[in-house]
């Protein structure tokens, strides 16, 4: 298995690039099932294992899909199937949110449930909630959720217990071509449903509200294919926002929206970084700064996001004093506490909460990636650690983070990635390698994994 292996204690400087966002990708590629007519052609896509996930999950389902020069261009126009199979759904769990597409156009959907995974149980009560107050039938067995209805989806009033990102997105892709009016309530509000939402419409969908509490959608007979232009990674710009404070270095965002990023702005602000929204991107400045222990709540947007909390919390333990991160959003979401400790840091855990002693000096030892945010947390901290540290479990960081080491290495961070042997590997996610190693992997029907390792 490869492995990163960071040398700390470079100094970062210049500027880095955000690629498009996992987070509103993923739903995007799901909803162009919903185009009956033309291709969808998307934009700004990131060279992500996640990414070429769901397009096998598409290809399964007889979606006709190919990604190049950052573009995927699908054709869902004929009949598809409409299981998705343990497969990739094990593998991905934003796997499920083909399923309110799938119900909505051709009236069944049948998905492998997609069980607990590192963070949390993350039950999908919610979407199936959804889908049968828009007058579907959801039965469970064998592993799987299949969801039916005779004829078209009913517009209904819903109202979520908890303002779930994927019930929001898998709900709203459902309704867009139910018969009558939907009104959910208690929905999320993250940039990815606006940017979901928006997309929605471009291809003839009436969704009024996203960004808000409450959204409500007039549903449509048929929906076409159209061109979009991915929303830059928030969660991607915050990664190297905070590896900017971490390393006190000065660094610019490039691509960053500062609108998306307010709750990290305001606790980098806090702490006494210089933060400063530019037209292009966002300069953090936090060269010969002495920061504060700040408290963190993680929190559905406009809260700070949990997908940044393992990377906050790897920067408050370079800071001076006590802070307290507080994990509402995922139960289990503190696994990488116990890798940070064994490169000195001083934490404990009770209940929600982790308790950060500053100043840790972080010294390189071998760690492991316990999910996709601890992973690049890891990586972070490794950035300014004594020595060397060596972080393993890549498979989670190529889920969400395109060409992590080609980046911080253009911004002066020393570190690469080795394969078993310890060779080093030099790749950039360029387009050829992109047409060389994905699109085989893309024509096999059902391949375990499509990563680079
Ligand atoms: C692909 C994608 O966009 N993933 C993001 C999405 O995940 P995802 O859409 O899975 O996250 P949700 O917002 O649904 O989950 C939030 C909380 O609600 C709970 N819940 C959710 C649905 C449900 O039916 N019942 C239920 O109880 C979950 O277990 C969790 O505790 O939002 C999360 C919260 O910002 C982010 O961390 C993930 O990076
Ligand atoms: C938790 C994440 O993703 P997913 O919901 O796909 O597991 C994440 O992006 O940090």
């Amino acid at each position: 298995m490869d492995k990163i292996i960071v040398h700390g204690g470079k100094r970062l400087s210049g500027r880095i690039k955000v690629s498009g966002a996992k987070n509103a990708v993923l739903p995007v590629i799901a909803a162009s099932i919903l185009g009956a007519k033309g291709n969808s052609m998307i934009d700004e896509v990131p060279a992500l294992d996640d990414v070429f996930t769901i397009i096998q999950v598409l290809k399964e389902l007889n979606v006709e899909a190919s990604f190049q020069q950052g573009r995927i261009t699908i054709n869902a126009t004929h009949e598809l199937q409409t299981e998705a199979s343990y497969e990739f759904v094990r593998k991905m769990r934003a796997s499920v949110l083909v399923m309110g597409p799938l119900l909505a156009r051709f009236g069944k959907a049948k998905v492998a449930l997609p069980g607990g995974c590192a963070i949390g149980s993350r039950p999908i009560d919610q979407h199936l909630k959804g889908f049968e107050a828009l007058g579907a039938t959801v039965t469970l067995g064998n592993g799987f959720i299949e969801a039916k209805v005779d004829g078209r989806l009913q517009g209904a009033k819903i109202y979520l217990d908890i303002p779930s990102v994927g019930a929001t997105e898998n709900i709203i892709m459902a309704a867009a071509l139910a018969e009558g009016t939907t009104v959910i309530e208690n929905v999320a509000e993250e940039p990815e449903i606006v940017d979901l939402a928006n997309y929605l419409n471009a291809m003839g969908a009436k969704i009024r509200g996203a960004g808000t509490g409450t959204i409500r959608i007039e549903g449509v007979e048929e929906l076409v294919g159209v061109q979009h232009t991915v929303i830059p990674d928030r969660i991607e710009a915050g990664t190297y926002m905070i590896a900017a404070a971490l390393t006190r270095s000065n660094l610019f965002i490039e691509g960053a929206i500062g609108h998306h990023l307010y709750p990290l702005i305001a606790k980098l602000t806090e702490m006494g970084v210089e933060v400063q929204e530019q037209e292009d991107g966002i300069q953090v400045n936090a060269e010969g700064k002495k920061l504060k222990a700040v408290d963190v709540k993680t929190l559905p947007h406009p809260g700070f996001p949990t997908d940044l909390q393992a990377q906050m919390l790897a920067l408050l333990c370079t800071v001076e004093g006590s802070s307290v991160i507080t994990e509402t959003v995922f139960e289990n979401r503190f696994m990488h506490v116990e890798e940070f400790k064994r490169m000195n840091a001083d934490i404990k855990i009770e209940g929600r909460s982790a308790f950060i002693k500053g100043v840790t000096p972080f010294k390189g030892t071998k760690v492991t990636a316990t999910d996709l945010r601890a992973g690049a947390a890891l990586i972070l901290a490794g950035l300014v650690a004594e020595g060397f540290t060596e972080v393993s479990g890549l498979q989670h960081i190529d889920r969400g983070y395109e060409d992590i080491v080609q980046k911080l290495m253009g911004i002066g961070a020393q570190l690469e990635r080795v394969d078993a042997e310890g060779r080093t590997k030099h790749f950039t996610v360029t387009e050829a390698e992109v047409e060389k190693e994905i699109a085989p992997a893309l024509t096999a029907a059902v391949k375990p994994s499509a990563s680079f390792a």
